[in-house]
């Protein structure tokens, strides 16, 4: 038998005004729209489809203020994290928003009507008290605190959904299972007693082992149930994830285990987040929980100190076990004892007996210059995926961004590079002109400084994809101003390597080069706004590499340039 779900009854609203859907659908044509964010869709999800029962609707004041005090709703029920539509005052006003008005609420991706909201109330939430009493501070170095403060708007909006349809997915759908679903398939399995598995990071040998030893010691069967809804910011993305769960799965002896994914939004809220975790499982028909070392932890604070000790969660889940109504596993990490090549519950492992591991971060740089990840610590297949989703920097794609002003030379150096770079490496060369990119992409751009920043713009966006796709990517525009190229750096630089060469020939050098005679007509005042003429050109406070034409030759420079790259690791082999 399922687990029986918090409060009772579990809140499908699908299933509860499925007759209704026709309906609704026709009065949401009709309604004012709230356009839902990321995060709210995510928790929106979650209610509609019974994850967060005995949650009906958005927190009401009475709700709220009860779940925030003494994480209670106002009928007594155990409820730990807010869970809050917010708005803004022009919202409020735009949209109408006041007790008793009907509101559809919309997927920002394809605008769909998800659900009609009855609005209960709308008050102003206390944001400071929401971060000392759920998050333990009111400092932003916490992923939810920062986010209360930053993106969560003024005012909050309570009342009951009802229900028209899931948002569309189009990633892993058969993977994702509503708690209705996910009981209807225990059902079908026979499995009555199910131990879930939280996380948010890929999963390893030891992760395989955990999980079998707290099946093993509660007789249980296995639920896999990561988040794919919103995680830490800088966590791995969900694509990769999934894809390493799915290479993981097989290791499982078969039909002990099966893989769920979870459209939460996390909020890092360490014990109070591992109480909703739990509650949310026990709505998903589960009944172990495992809760291991620092659940959901956001790591530092802002004066270096963990915002929470590594067993307040596990406290937390114990204190409360009783309400929760859901079996917690309290879990010491594994630790790989190479002497006899085994694993071992970290507060099993014998005095003096050697133990190793790899973290997170030593993992990602084994990753990133392609140095080997060991089978002791995870399988081949799984390594197989991290490595395609974090390739080495020899297949990365990058940017040599070049910029100087007209007849510096950058011309004929990205042109020599991009021949030198097509014979030594496997990546497609794309080359980036100035006078192409005009002709190309900015024809009805002129040279005001803010024409030359949208062009610059434009060949950062473009730069970015490309770098992002693989490429090795060689732009030359004349770029005068700092903070264009800063931000051209920054569009590029998210998805590979950026590299910014200054061709510093002089302008007296450059006049005498310019055989086409454009500085002439810009001296002679025939073209307005020429740089170096009467248009400035901000030297670049912090090029990578600097050059001049007049004291180097192309070829020395182009050197120079792939000396640069092959000590990055980007011209190395894969
Ligand atoms: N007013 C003015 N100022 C500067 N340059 C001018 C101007 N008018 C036309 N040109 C010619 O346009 C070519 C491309 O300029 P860019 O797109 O690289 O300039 S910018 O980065 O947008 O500032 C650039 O050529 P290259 O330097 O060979 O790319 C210039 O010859």
């Amino acid at each position: 038998m399922a687990n029986t779900p918090h409060g009772g009854v579990l809140k499908d609203l699908y299933l509860r005004d499925a007759e209704k859907h026709d309906t609704l659908l026709a009065e949401s044509e009709q309604l004012p729209s709230l356009e839902l964010d990321d995060r709210q869709l995510c928790d929106l999800e979650l209610i509609l489809n019974g994850g967060f029962s005995p949650l009906e609707g958005f927190l009401n004041q009475k709700d709220y203020e009860g779940v925030v005090g003494d994480m209670r709703l106002a009928d007594g029920l155990l409820w730990s994290i807010p869970i809050n539509l917010d708005v803004s005052q022009e919202q409020i006003t735009e949209i109408g928003l006041k007790a008793g008005a009907r509101i559809a609420l919309r997927d920002p991706r394809d605008d769909q009507a998800l659900a009609i909201l009855t609005v209960d109330d709308v008050y102003r939430p206390d944001k400071a008290k929401e971060a000392i009493n759920v998050y333990g501070a009111d400092d932003d170095a916490h992923p939810a605190v920062k986010y209360l403060h930053t993106i969560a708007k003024e005012f909050y909006v309570g009342g009951k959904l009802e229900a028209i349809q899931p948002p569309s997915h189009y990633d892993y759908v058969s993977n994702r299972f509503t708690p209705s679903e996910l009981r209807a398939h225990f059902k079908k399995l026979q499995w009555t007693r199910v131990v879930a598995f939280q996380t948010r990071n890929p999963m390893h040998r030891a992760h395989r082992e955990l999980t079998v030893r707290a099946a093993r010691a509660r007789k249980a069967h296995l639920l896999i149930h990561p988040v794919v809804g919103l995680t830490k910011p800088g966590d791995i993305d969900h694509y990769t994830r999934v894809r390493v769960y799915k290479a993981l799965m097989p290791k499982y002896p078969n039909g002990m285990a099966e893989l769920s994914l979870l459209p939460l939004a996390m909020r890092m809220g360490g014990p109070r987040e591992a109480i909703w975790h739990a509650l949310i499982r026990k709505n998903h028909g589960v009944t172990h929980f495992i809760v291991g070392r620092d659940h959901a932890g956001p790591g530092k604070n802002s004066q270096g100190v963990d915002f929470y000790g590594p067993y307040d969660a596990q406290d937390a889940v114990e204190k409360y076990k009783d309400e929760i109504g859901i079996e917690i596993v309290p879990f010491q990490m594994v630790a790989y004892c190479p002497d006899t090549d085994e694993y071992m519950p970290a507060d099993e492992v014998p005095a003096g007996v050697n133990t190793l591991n790899i973290s997170g971060t030593e993992l990602r740089r084994r990753l990133k210059q392609g140095l080997s990840i060991p089978e002791w610590f995870s399988y081949p297949e799984v390594v197989k995926v991290l490595r395609q989703a974090y390739p080495p920097r020899a297949t990365q794609g990058f940017t040599i961004f070049l910029t100087g002003l007209h007849a510096s030379g950058k011309n004929s150096v990205a042109r020599a590079l991009q021949v030198s770079l097509n014979q030594q490496s496997t990546r497609s060369v794309s080359l980036l002109l100035g006078e192409t990119i005009r002709a190309e992409l900015s024809s009805e751009l002129g040279y005001t400084k803010r024409e030359r920043d949208i062009n610059v713009q434009r060949i950062g966006y473009v730069a970015g994809e490309l770098t992002k796709a693989g490429a090795a990517c060689i732009a030359a525009p004349i770029a005068p101003y700092e903070a264009a190229r800063q931000g051209a750096k920054a569009a590029i630089e998210k998805y590979g390597g950026f590299y910014l060469v200054h061709v510093a020939t002089s302008l007296e050098e450059c006049e005498s080069r310019d055989r086409e005679g454009v500085y002439k007509r810009a001296r002679a005042g025939e073209i307005k706004g020429f740089t170096g003429i009467d248009d400035p050109y901000e030297t670049p406070s912090k090029a990578d590499l600097t050059v001049d034409i007049s004291k180097q030759s192309v070829s020395q420079i182009v050197h120079e340039i792939v000396l640069m790259l092959e000590q990055d690791g980007y011209l190395g082999s894969a």
